[in-house]
């Protein structure tokens, strides 16, 4: 199944679908893999090849051997739409140092959809004989879904803990990171940085068997303007395109600047909403992560432009200022080539990146796994699709003693001068409210 250089030869056979299938349901219950939103997506079904990465190079290895990889295969595709052909689907961890693996993930069947056009996709090995037809997944029928009250922490998951900004006394691990706040707070006013993102966890468990295409479902349906997703147990709905790539053109979506809704007082949702755009400490805080897209892109494209004030976008859970970029891609870097150049922006780090990655190193007391990391698609061109895994959980394999999985859930905010450590917390709660409602049993 290998070159002679040791690259695996895989073989991508794409052919249209007439009909059009409910992408969340033909997901594996336990162990989906899934990217959509709205009228684009695909689910994988089945693993053909799985390549992991770790440390400071991961971006830059899994580019180089995508590369390899794509040049080897032997592709048929006569759909030719952004996603047709041979695809993974990736998450990446957050930190140079982190534990967590990073992984690209090749489905055996792939079934997607982009606007009007579906397709599935089927890859072996190039040395097996070729099918003549994909092979076409069924839908599962639903399983159980007893759900998850988060607790205060991945170590004090006590249900229903989690989500008490006003409660009197806090949890040991909300004490910490309001400590954690006010410390970066110091830091700022001394000059050490400018910016520094801040997060927590929570923690809960579901049975073995939980049927995690229930708070999937419940994310895409309600999630509209963000991408919901789910790879190697990694589950949210991102609304932070870090970038991307297809056919030569390249955006993003830069987020920074946040308030919580409030759909059921449309006065009140709107002074929020106003308060966030003339907020100028909102807008300082945007500013550095659209600097830092700029900076980070810059030298892979052409004619980057912006859009010319922050606006802002209407999430369920929050308002974010927000700024889309566009551009032309100037060599021809691979999706995830500039996914390892942009990462980690200003909205999950902070500002200057050195300074604010080692704060936070010091600050948090958890590894940040997957969460606050890239998550997304490429294909056989380099092209590809990458969110910021933000609103997210991370979804561990079966402990076998219990029987039970662990959910950790990460949400955090841009610490700048004047931040209110209070503010900071009750953000994180609006900012968690994705996961923890889909989860709810
Ligand atoms: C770090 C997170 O959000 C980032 C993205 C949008 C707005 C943010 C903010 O206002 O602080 C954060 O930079 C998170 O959701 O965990």
């Amino acid at each position: 199944m290998t070159t002679d250089h040791g690259v695996p030869r895989l073989r991508a056979i794409t052919r249209p679908l007439a009909e059009a299938p409910d992408l969340v349901s033909l997901a594996d219950p336990e162990h989906p893999l899934l990217w959509l939103r709205d009228d684009r997506g695909c689910v994988g079904v089945g693993e053909i090849l799985r390549l992991t990465f770790t440390g400071p190079t991961r971006f830059r290895d899994a580019a180089a051997q995508w590369r390899r990889i794509a040049e080897a295969a032997v592709i048929d595709d006569p759909v030719r739409l952004p996603g047709t052909g041979l695809v993974a689907l990736g998450a990446f961890a957050f930190a140079d140092r982190s534990a967590a693996e990073s992984v690209l993930v090749v489905p055996r069947i792939l079934v997607a959809r982009h606007r009007t056009s579906w397709w599935i996709t089927e890859v072996s090995c190039a040395d097996a004989p070729a099918t003549s037809a994909p092979l076409r997944p069924e839908a599962r029928p639903q399983g159980s879904w007893p759900g998850t009250a988060f607790g205060a922490s991945p170590t004090d998951p006590r249900a229903g803990a989690a989500d008490e900004p006003d409660r009197e006394t806090h949890s040991d691990a909300v004490a910490a990171y309001l400590d954690g706040v006010r410390e970066a707070g110091r830091r700022i006013s001394e000059g050490e940085a400018e910016k520094i993102v801040l997060a927590r966890q929570l923690g809960g468990t579901i049975p073995r068997d939980a049927d995690l295409r229930i708070p999937l479902r419940r994310l895409a349906d309600r999630y509209l303007d963000c991408w919901t997703f789910a790879v190697d147990g990694l589950v949210g709905a991102s609304p932070e395109t870090l970038v991307r790539s297809t056919s030569g053109a390249v955006s993003a979506r830069v987020l920074a600047g946040t308030r919580a809704r409030h759909p059921e007082d449309a006065k009140r949702d709107a002074r929020a909403r106003d308060e966030l755009l003339t907020s100028a400490k909102e807008q300082h805080e945007h500013a550095f992560a659209v600097q830092s897209v700029v900076t980070a892109l810059s030298p892979y494209v052409r004619e980057l432009h912006t859009s010319e004030e922050p606006f802002t976008l209407r999430l369920p859970n929050v308002w974010h200022l927000a700024t889309d970029l566009g551009a032309s891609l100037g060599e021809r870097s691979s999706a995830l080539e500039l996914v390892g150049a942009l990462h980690p922006t200003a909205a999950v780090a902070g500002t200057p990146t050195s300074a604010a990655v080692a704060a936070i190193d010091e600050l948090e007391p958890f590894d940040r796994g997957r969460y606050s990391g890239a998550v997304g698609w490429i294909d056989a061109e380099g092209d590809g699709e990458w969110v910021i895994a933000l609103r997210c959980a991370q979804v561990s394999p079966a402990d076998p003693g219990t029987g039970e999985r662990a959910v950790v859930a990460s949400a955090g905010g841009g610490i700048v001068a004047g931040s209110d450590p209070e503010h900071e917390l009750g953000e994180t709660v609006s900012k968690l409210r994705p996961i923890t409602e889909a989860f709810a049993p």
